[in-house]
């Protein structure tokens, strides 16, 4: 309890610098101002917050968090989005999707304890088969795969999404190109209006595509929420510590306990279970090429 329980409870749906668009319970929004440092706050927070007038007003604090998403760069936190229910990771056919990029997005999810769904768009193309291999070892693990033709066969693909998505909040990461904004006009009909007028009274009508936006696909019960962040050039994961690492990649999690070594890197002890499962195939040698890299930048002394 907080002196703030009082206040209302608002949902932040946006971010423009140090103001929040923040909706109320009826769905209407204001633009808020944060009190002092304490309440910086991302996209899904949700927020104590009152009227000032105008249309404006000011958030006294953030709420305790289910769960952050976010990455970390070797001086920088960049947040994604809070409370989320699931995090959508969408790939394509083409461009040629970077593993290392979705491998890092997996290991954010799963230490930030967010079920994934891996989704694979543009299957309709004639190198579906080939992302389909590379995706392999993913479904291997245990992931959850779903595929898509968000433009080629919008009917079949809404139908698959609808009922995954409903009553959720979803982020949705991937690179560009990949089809996100289909996908959002696929399932957000009003999605230019929900990006709203807000943000051009702000003058930031130009920020739309650098910052983290909310949908409702059902804007009238406003249970259904599609979260789409900005594309990214770097994934940083320094908020995991080099021992931590491994066990948060499940297809080498599997193999870690039959290292001789109990604090084992896996990279040249004797007797490593986890090297003996990529010679004997069972873990992709992309993944654990990767898993190298990763360990790389988090044992290497920072940069000044
Ligand atoms: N063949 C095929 N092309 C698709 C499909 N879905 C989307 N595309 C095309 O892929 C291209 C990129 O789609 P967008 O929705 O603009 O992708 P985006 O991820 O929003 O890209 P950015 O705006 O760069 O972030 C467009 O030319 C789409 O028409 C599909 O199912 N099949
Ligand atoms: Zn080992």
């Amino acid at each position: 309890m907080t002196k703030f329980n009082a206040l209302d409870l608002g949902l932040v749906v946006r971010g423009h610098g140090r103001h929040y668009i923040v909706e109320d319970s009826d769905g209407r929004r204001f633009v808020c101002h944060p009190r002092g440092k304490k309440s910086d706050c991302v996209v899904g927070d949700q927020v104590r917050w009152a009227p000032a007038g105008d249309g404006e007003g000011v958030i006294e604090a953030v709420e305790p968090r289910r769960n952050l998403l976010f990455r970390q760069d070797e001086w920088k936190t960049k947040s994604f989005a809070a409370n989320l229910d699931q995090l959508m990771v969408l790939v394509a056919v083409e461009p040629v999707f970077s593993e290392s990029q979705l491998t890092r997005s997996l290991i954010a999810a799963e230490q930030a304890g967010i079920a994934t769904t891996i989704a694979l768009n543009k299957t309709d193309l004639p190198g579906a088969n080939a992302a389909r291999e590379r995706l392999a070892p993913y479904r291997a693990m245990g992931m959850h795969l779903m595929e898509l033709a968000l433009k080629a066969d919008p009917q079949a693909s809404r139908a698959q999404l609808l009922p995954w998505l409903s009553g959720k909040r979803t982020l949705v990461l991937g690179p560009s190109g990949t089809g996100k904004s289909t996908l959002i006009n696929l399932l957000v009909p009003d999605a230019k209006a929900q990006v709203g007028d807000i943000s051009v009274a702000l003058n930031s009508g130009r920020h739309t595509t650098t910052t983290t936006q909310w949908y409702w696909v059902d804007p009238a019960a406003r249970e259904t929420a599609l979260i789409d962040s900005p594309g990214f050039q770097e994934f940083g994961l320094h908020q995991i510590g080099p021992q931590e690492l491994p066990l948060l990649m499940p297809d080498l999690r599997a193999h870690a306990d039959h290292c001789k070594f109990y604090n084992c890197t896996h990279q040249h002890e004797p007797g490593c279970g986890v090297r003996e499962a990529v010679e004997q195939g069972l873990i992709s040698p992309t993944r654990y090429r990767i898993y190298g890299e990763i360990l790389a930048q988090l044992t290497a002394p920072k940069r000044w």
